[in-house]
């Protein structure tokens, strides 16, 4: 008998009511009556002042709050739907009922068995009950959640005396990301065999774990397992991964096994994996040549693809090789105003007439996410978008980057040469940011490469013609420029050509629906209450859209994972101001927007120890654009 506790040896539901009657005399429970979860969440109890007599109503929530709710938990609510309609089918016979919670206990859908008489039990399997702790005491549910994994509370096991009748089962949901969702729960008056209730609940949320896992479109979901591929690929862990070899989300198990904490934000394969994505891609097109794949942790597995009928994996071409920066996702573009739009379209014809486009704006009003759209919609889509930004890079600097420049053309100089921007945006669409910024001494020449599409390295004679498209942005007025002689009139007419102008964020005529898009995004599916919403639709927003998803990431983080997002979440710029009247507009605001842009840089490059391509891709904005509001904020 060595290595089993004597109090193992006890029936269940001795056990059960010994370790009540302990715990409720000395506060204590000697070990192995009782689950340690349920333990823990009866001192929690206790600390909070319930008693075990308390009575317990099962309120619901108001309709509004009901709706939010559902608004707000509408992915878990569609990943679950069918997943608990089975469970259900399968279970409602035996007298259970099927409750799915959000993470603080919000009944958000309730199957009743029917067959039960108990009004109780009427009672708390009613969608917008909230069954948190707090609420109804100790449930298999807050369990579930708090501890994050499946358990199971037994009549007296439950901390308050009026719910001894529930005996109930309950497994948390994660969702890709490795957060709690919410849990999956089943209950009946009746004693039940606790092992099968348990697996039934896990396997339903791991059916809804994998249902979220596809909902995030993957480019391919891989299989992982412990030894040869076709023998032990487990279903319970699963990789969800972009086309760029992105980890879009992991199964909670995947996570476990691989060591990755959630919510670890932007993860590729090839961050966690020995090999690179493309021959991961190669290799799972030929199911019959076994996979192997060494983790950095050490540990081995095997990958196959989940689904062998993915499209994907034969018809696209490998995707390319994983860039050294990263940048962020691009956003979906959305450009409102009717007359931009139009403007775009006019865009487009000049660029397939190989006419230059000009986009003007004020700082953070998608000036580079209208080039690379109008790159992206081109003919010439199918070539590099090559960005330079003409403010950022030393006078010295920009005509190499430019040209390109034969080795030892200049001290420093790349041993074997470089060969340039221009070069490389070949077949591609050239994006000069901040045109007004160059210096005037390039001017003539980039003039005169515009013109000739012929490009000479420094350092070389000969010349390279090069095949290009030209978008070129300022925030600058350039006619004003050109008349302060700081801007060459004939590059003016040259780069003119079509120009494209992008209001500022304030006087969008699609403010609201574009402020709840953005909110959508930045997010991923989170909503803003109405007042929050007025707020935000109030206030000037001197940093234009990028301001905007600032403020709604800032927002995401200072909210409740499941509340809506209300005006004190926002930042507190927007809480503290409406909008002032138009002569109030400049100079407070362009102070508190520098205040809040510096906090925010420093605090990237605290978080990423001053790496600036890092720091900028945590911010969301390009190395460049980085280097220039840094030059920016010191030249205050
Ligand atoms: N129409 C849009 N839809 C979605 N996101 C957008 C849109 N316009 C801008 N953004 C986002 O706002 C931020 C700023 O955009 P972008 O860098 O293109 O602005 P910009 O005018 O070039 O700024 P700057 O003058 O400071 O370089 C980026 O994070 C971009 O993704």
């Amino acid at each position: 008998m060595r290595g089993i506790p004597m109090n193992a040896l006890i029936p269940a539901n001795q056990r059960r009511v010994q370790a009540r009657e302990a715990f409720f005399q000395s506060g204590q429970v000697p070990p192995g009556l009782i689950d340690e979860a349920i333990l823990n969440s009866w001192h929690r109890c206790a600390t909070n002042s319930k008693s075990a007599s308390d009575q317990v109503a099962f309120d619901t929530v108001t309709s509004t709050r009901l709706s939010e709710l559902l608004q707000c938990n509408r992915v878990l609510l569609e990943a679950a739907a069918s997943p608990m309609e089975r469970l259900s089918r399968t279970v409602t016979g035996a007298g259970y009922a099927v409750l799915l919670t959000d993470r603080l206990g919000h009944a958000l859908t309730a199957y009743s068995s029917g067959g039960t008489s108990a009004d109780l039990m009427h009672k708390a399997f009613r969608q917008g009950v909230l069954l948190s702790e707090d609420s109804v005491g100790t449930t298999a549910m807050s369990c579930a959640v708090s501890e994050g994994r499946p358990v199971a509370v037994s009549g007296v096991e439950h901390f308050l005396n009026a719910n001894r009748i529930f005996n109930c089962a309950a497994a948390p949901v994660f969702d890709p990301a490795g957060r709690i969702m919410g849990a999956i729960d089943i209950t009946r008056e009746h004693p039940m065999v606790q092992g099968s209730a348990l697996s039934l609940v896990q396997q339903c949320a791991k059916t809804i774990e994998r249902q979220l896992m596809g909902m995030l479109a993957p480019y391919i979901l891989v299989n992982l397992g412990w030894g040869l591929p076709e023998r032990d690929a487990s279903e319970d862990m699963l990789l969800a991964l972009g086309e760029d070899g992105q980890i879009l989300g992991m199964s909670p198990r995947a996570r476990e096994v691989i060591g990755l904490e959630a919510d670890k934000g932007l993860v590729y394969f090839s961050d966690l994996f020995d090999l690179r994505f493309e021959a991961l891609v190669d290799s799972l097109r030929k199911p019959e040549n076994p996979l192997s794949v060494e983790a950095f942790s050490g540990l081995s597995f095997s990958l196959k693809a989940a689904d062998r009928n993915n499209e994907n994996l034969y018809r696209s071409p490998i995707p390319q090789p994983v860039p050294l920066s990263r940048p962020e996702p691009e956003p979906e573009v959305d450009f409102g105003d009717a007359s931009v739009n139009a403007r775009a379209a006019t865009a487009l014809k000049a660029l397939a007439r190989q006419m230059p486009v000009l986009v003007l704006g004020d700082t953070g009003t998608g000036k580079e996410v209208m080039a690379r759209t109008l790159h992206e919609r081109s003919g010439y889509a199918a070539g590099e978008f090559v960005a330079i930004n003409c403010a950022a890079i030393p006078e010295s600097l920009i005509e190499g980057e430019l040209f390109g420049h034969a080795e030892g053309a200049f001290t420093g100089a790349r041993r074997g040469g470089s060969n340039g921007k221009i070069a490389q945006a070949h077949k591609g669409t050239l994006f000069l940011d901040e045109i007004g910024d160059m210096p005037l001494a390039l001017q003539s020449r980039l003039l005169r490469v515009i013109e000739s599409r012929e490009v000479t390295r420094l350092g070389e004679q000969s010349t390279k013609r090069f095949d290009f498209q030209l978008v070129c942005a300022t925030h600058r007025n350039l006619s004003e420029a050109v008349q302060n002689g700081e801007f060459r009139e004939d590059l003016y007419y040259r780069v003119k050509g079509i120009t494209v102008e992008l209001p500022r964020l304030s006087e969008r005529p699609d403010l609201k629906a574009f402020i709840q898009e953005q909110c959508r995004q930045v997010t991923h599916g989170r909503a803003l209450s109405d007042n929050a919403l007025h707020l935000m639709m109030d206030y000037p927003w001197p940093g234009n859209v990028r301001e905007l998803r600032h403020a709604l990431a800032h927002a995401d983080v200072m909210a409740d994972p499941d509340s809506l997002l209300l005006p004190e979440h926002l930042p507190s710029e927007i809480l503290a101001q409406g909008r002032p009247d138009e002569q109030d507009r400049g100079p407070s605001m362009v102070g508190s927007w520098r205040t809040v842009e510096r906090e925010a840089i420093e605090q990237a490059l605290a978080c990423e120890n001053g790496n600036v391509q890092a720091a900028a891709n945590r911010l969301g904005m390009s190395r460049a654009t980085l280097y220039r509001r840094l030059k920016a904020q010191r030249s205050v």
